[in-house]
């Protein structure tokens, strides 16, 4: 067995208590061997200043949207899917996927996220470059029907559920599955009884973009007589392994839907601040006892993957959804950042404990910004920034030490991405 030892820092606990504490680690395995005081490993990683964190987990994102960051800003959902993003993404190559997931992962890596769920095309490119930077994910192909022949939209979910099954457990278990229609607005009711029961064959989560604007909510109710969520729960969408993005106006009705169904949400503050979506109900979500996580969605809506940024808009947006101070308070954005993540996408991760995935991140204190150190939980949620990482493990494996990525050469990543996000935007407005 060769052990790596986390030593010299404090340790974030999974009850939120912060304790001085060395993390002992079975690389072979890629899970947490011990916390507290640990002699010997075979080799040692120092985190003197430091605050060892669960790696985050952002649970909903599409990578490989950083080759748009900056592309298209200040409109709301819909026009800037049809009129911007859209247009852009149907001249994407396997090559320009490949970059921006890349790009993205390089930005993770460097902000202490260990763990992502990813909804784009070319998935096989995702799985691969998942597999070389060493992170843990649940990749899909997201598949859309509207506007497609019947034959063209029967192959996308076929696709989706080949790519599901071809590389689940791929990367030796790092990589998960899921079958991810993109909406319940741009998927037809005809495809989802076939398809959903086939991912239920499976064995897979579904994940899909639901209730995240009015103007998707509102042609549902009008049509359908029946709330978002009850016409999923109906097609059979809802389920402990299931996790849907967005999640900003669900009434009470659909939150104890959730609740007792199981289904994750997984709120994105910035994204629904920026495209002006809405503010989704996390405390009262919380208080019901739904599973809700934390996710970046794209970079083109956000503009970064930073989810130490997600976490503070999170606690602040809120607020000021329950108008309460009180509410979403530090420790609920931190474990939603974590645990509530890891468990809406089935990861054993996102707590520092024996037995659970060895995915961690150091955070360096030593800056002006986290000065004084009254509470340590406060400052992950309201003054860290992803820039504060010092090191960053996935499954045992040292992804980052000393702020130096070592599973992706920064350069040419930021390189590739400059140059195919350019050519990617020259072909698509030919
Ligand atoms: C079919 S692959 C995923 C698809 O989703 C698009 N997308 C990015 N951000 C959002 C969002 O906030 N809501 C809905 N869809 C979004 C992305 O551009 C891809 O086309
Ligand atoms: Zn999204």
């Amino acid at each position: 067995m060769t052990t790596l030892r986390i030593a010299g820092g404090q340790v974030l606990g999974p009850d939120m208590t912060v304790e001085r504490a060395d993390v002992l680690i079975d690389q072979d395995d890629g899970t947490i061997l011990a916390v507290g005081d640990v002699a010997d490993a075979d080799e040692t990683l120092d985190a003197s200043d430091g605050l060892v964190i669960p790696g985050l987990v952002n649970a909903h994102c599409h990578a490989a949207m950083t080759l748009l960051r900056g592309y298209a800003d200040d409109k709301p959902l819909d026009s800037w899917l049809r009129e911007d993003v859209w247009p852009v993404e149907a001249a994407l190559t396997p090559e320009d996927v490949r970059a921006g997931t890349e790009l993205g992962m390089l930005e993770m890596i460097k902000s202490g996220t260990t763990g992502f769920a990813d909804m784009y095309f070319e998935v096989d490119e995702v799985a691969e470059a998942v597999e070389e930077a060493g992170l843990r994910a649940r990749i899909g192909h997201g598949v859309v029907t509207i506007g497609k022949d019947e034959e063209v939209a029967r192959e996308d979910f076929e696709t989706s559920l080949a790519i599901a099954e071809e590389f689940d457990g791929a990367a030796d278990g790092r990589i998960k599955t899921a079958v991810m229609p993109h909406s319940l607005t741009t998927v037809g009711e005809e495809y989802l009884d076939d398809y959903i029961s086939r991912t239920r064959d499976l064995g897979v989560p579904l994940h899909y973009h639901a209730n995240e604007t009015r103007d998707e909510v509102a042609p549902i109710v009008e049509e359908r007589g029946k709330r978002p969520l009850e016409y999923a729960r109906e097609k059979g969408m809802t389920g402990e392994s299931d996790f849907v993005a967005h999640g900003v106006h669900v009434n009470t009705t659909e939150i104890d839907l959730l609740a007792e169904t199981g289904t994750g949400v997984i709120h994105c503050p910035a994204s629904n601040m920026k495209l002006a979506s809405g503010m989704a109900p996390v405390q009262a979500m919380l208080d019901a006892g739904v599973t809700v996580g934390l996710g970046t969605d794209g970079a083109a809506s956000n503009n970064d993957l930073d989810m130490f940024g997600e976490m503070r808009d999170a606690a602040m947006l809120g607020k000021l959804a329950a108008n309460d101070a009180s509410a979403v308070a530090a420790e609920s954005v931190v474990e939603m950042a974590t645990r509530g993540s890891a468990t809406a996408l089935g990861f054993d991760s996102g707590r520092i404990e024996e037995g659970a995935n060895a995915d961690l991140a150091v955070i360096d204190l030593s800056s002006a910004h986290l000065v004084p150190h009254h509470d340590l939980v406060s400052h992950l949620a309201y003054a860290a920034r992803g820039s504060d990482v010092r090191h960053t493990i996935c499954d045992g494996t040292v992804l980052m030490a000393d702020r130096e990525p070592l599973t992706l050469d920064e350069d040419s990543v930021m390189e590739n991405a400059e140059k195919r996000a350019k050519e990617l935007v020259e072909r698509a407005i030919e």
